[in-house]
C-alpha cells in the first residue's frame, strides 16, 4: 500500500510545489511508483511537468465534486513511474461548493482507498491555507512533511502549522505525522539563514532534514521549461538537494 505523503505550510511561497515536483520526479527515478495529487488551484505542480490545462478532461475538481472517480482524473506515466492527478482553478471554488456535502473532510481519502496499492507513494501538494483541499489532503494522508523557507518567522509559522496537524490528528486522522522539516532557498551566505537554522533547530523536536535545499536558481527556472530539476539540470546544487531528500523520504521508517 502506497504512502500518502502531504506537501504542507499554510504560508505562501515556501518551496511547498517546488519540493512536491522535485520529490516525485527523484522518487520516481529510484525506480518507486508515485502519483502526484496537485491540491492547489494555482495547478504549479501540473505545470512543471508540463501538462496543459486545457488538455485535461477530469481534474482533482471533478474528484473532489463526485462528478468523477479519481482514475479518471490519473494522468498515466507522464515520466515513468510517475502519474499526476491535475488540478485546474475550479478548485478553488470548492470550499463553498463542498459547504453541505456530508463528510467533507474525507472525500479525498475514500478516493485514495480505491487506488493505493498501485502506488509506493502518494505526494500531495497543497495551496498555501488551511481550507478544506488542505484538511482533505491531511485527513488522507499518513504523514506531512513541511518546507521552511530560511526566513525570520519561520518557526512561528511552524508552530502554526504543529497546531493544525494536532488539530486533525484529534479529531480527524490519528495516523497523521510531522515525517520531517526541510529548510528551503537556504542562501548559506546570509546571517538570517544560518541562525534560522539554528533556531528552528533548537525549539522543535520534529526530525530536520540535513540535507537542506538551497536557493538555487536553476530549480526557479526548471517549471518554466515543463520540467523538474532531473532533466532541466540534475548536476545543480539544487538538484544534488532534492535527490537527498528523496532518498530520506524512502528510508524513512515510521516509529
Ligand atoms: N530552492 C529554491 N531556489 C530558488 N527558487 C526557489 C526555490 N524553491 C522555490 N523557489 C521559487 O520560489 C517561488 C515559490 O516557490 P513554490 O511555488 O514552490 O512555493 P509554494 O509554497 O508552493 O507557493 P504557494 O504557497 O503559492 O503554493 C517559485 O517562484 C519557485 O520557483
Amino acid at each position: 500500500m502506497g504512502r500518502i505523503i502531504v506537501i504542507a505550510n499554510q504560508k505562501g511561497g515556501v518551496g511547498k510545489t517546488t519540493t512536491a515536483i522535485n520529490l516525485s520526479a527523484y522518487i520516481a527515478i529510484k525506480k518507486k511508483r508515485v502519483l502526484l495529487i496537485d491540491m492547489d488551484p494555482q495547478g504549479n505542480a501540473s505545470g512543471g511537468f508540463d501538462i496543459d490545462p486545457s488538455s485535461v478532461t477530469k481534474t482533482v475538481y471533478d474528484v473532489m465534486l463526485g462528478e468523477a472517480s479519481i482514475e479518471n482524473a490519473i494522468i498515466s506515466n507522464v515520466r515513468p513511474k510517475l502519474s499526476i492527478v491535475p488540478s485546474d482553478v475550479n478548485l478553488a471554488a470548492a470550499e463553498i461548493q463542498l459547504s453541505d456535502v456530508a463528510d467533507k473532510n474525507h472525500i479525498l481519502k475514500k478516493e485514495l482507498g480505491k487506488i493505493r496499492d498501485k502506488y509506493d507513494y502518494i505526494i500531495m501538494d497543497c495551496p498555501p491555507s488551511l481550507n478544506i483541499l488542505t484538511i482533505n489532503a491531511m485527513c488522507a494522508a499518513d504523514s506531512v512533511i513541511v518546507p521552511l523557507q530560511c526566513e525570520y518567522y519561520a518557526l512561528e509559522g511552524l508552530a502554526q502549522l504543529m497546531q493544525t496537524v494536532s488539530l486533525i490528528q484529534e479529531r480527524e486522522n490519528d495516523r497523521l505525522k510531522i515525517e520531517g522539516i526541510v529548510f528551503t532557498m537556504y542562501d548559506g551566505r546570509t546571517n538570517l539563514a544560518t541562525q534560522v537554522v539554528e533556531n528552528v533547530t533548537q525549539n522543535t523536536d520534529k526530525k530536520i532534514y540535513k540535507c537542506i535545499i538551497p536557493r538555487n536558481v536553476r530549480l526557479a527556472e526548471a517549471p518554466s521549461y515543463g520540467m523538474p530539476i532531473t532533466e532541466y539540470d540534475p548536476k545543480s546544487s539544487g538538484a544534488k538537494a532534492y535527490e537527498k531528500l528523496a532518498s530520506k523520504v524512502i528510508h524513512y521508517r515510521r516509529t
